[in-house]
């Protein structure tokens, strides 16, 4: 198999929809899931690239395989759940260390999921063949809870991302394009989603290419350089 060209990795609390929403797109799909043990992952076709896409454990059990997955990464989707406002306090306090290992020049989605599950007309059912348990629907049945989380929030958690990563926002792509509402459960945005990371990652894979392997400083080995008597390194 010939190695990914780039890589994308769904981090985020469990139960947030991760492999909802990798399995939406990818298997065109909504179906039970199990809690993920560990991670798998993907291989997506985009252009002439071949892209991993990394679906990973939220329990904290599992915790310490995160930043395993992000090494390297050519972008990180950061996922909560709209009706838990601590889903997306957790993407700050435990996840967004995990994206240490991953390229110095990664992008950052946010994304909001469960949409379908709030009363909001972004969140209508575009889904024909019924509803699941507990999800509260059109003509007459429960009505549906208001949001609790707002998308203000997810941007100014990119925000926060950008400062904790010093990079600037005219060099990054801007929070509104980054920040995303989503339901696995429709397929509300979930194709915008994807396809709008990877027409943003192929320019970095192209740049990583053209720039060759990543340049790593294996601490292991390094040698204080010798000083030369007039006080210069050897
Ligand atoms: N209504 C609704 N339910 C969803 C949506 N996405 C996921 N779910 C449900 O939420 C539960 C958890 O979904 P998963 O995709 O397994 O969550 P996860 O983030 O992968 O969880 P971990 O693997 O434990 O980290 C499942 O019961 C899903 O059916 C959604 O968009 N809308
Ligand atoms: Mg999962």
């Amino acid at each position: 198999m010939r190695k990914p060209d780039g890589k994308i990795v769904l981090l985020g609390d469990m139960n947030v929809g991760k492999t909802s929403l990798l399995q939406r797109y990818m298997e065109r799909r909504f179906t039970d899931t199990v809690s993920t043990v560990g991670g798998a992952f993907y291989l997506k076709q985009w252009r002439s690239y071949n892209i991993s896409i990394w679906d990973t454990a939220g329990r904290e059990q599992f915790h310490g395989l995160g930043s395993m997955y992000c090494r390297g990464a050519t972008a990180v989707i950061l996922i909560y759940d709209v009706n838990h406002p601590q889903s997306l306090l957790e993407l700050e306090d435990r996840f967004l260390g995990l994206t240490d290992t991953a390229s110095t020049d990664c992008l950052f989605a946010i994304v909001g999921n469960k949409v379908d599950l709030v009363e909001e007309p972004a969140a209508e059912d575009q889904e024909k063949d019924g509803r699941g348990p507990g999800v509260a629907g059109r003509g007459g049945e429960a009505p549906k809870a208001p949001k609790q989380v707002q998308p203000e929030d997810a941007v100014a958690l990119y925000r926060k991302i950008l400062k904790y990563k010093m990079l600037d926002e005219k060099d990054v792509p801007a929070a509104e394009q980054m920040c995303f509402e989503t339901s696995a459960k429709t397929g509300y945005n979930v194709d915008l989603l994807f396809e709008t990371l990877f027409d943003l990652v192929v320019p970095v894979i192209s740049r990583h290419r053209a720039q060759g392997p990543p340049q790593t400083v294996d601490i292991t080995s390094y040698k204080t350089p010798r000083q030369t008597p007039s006080g210069c390194c050897a």
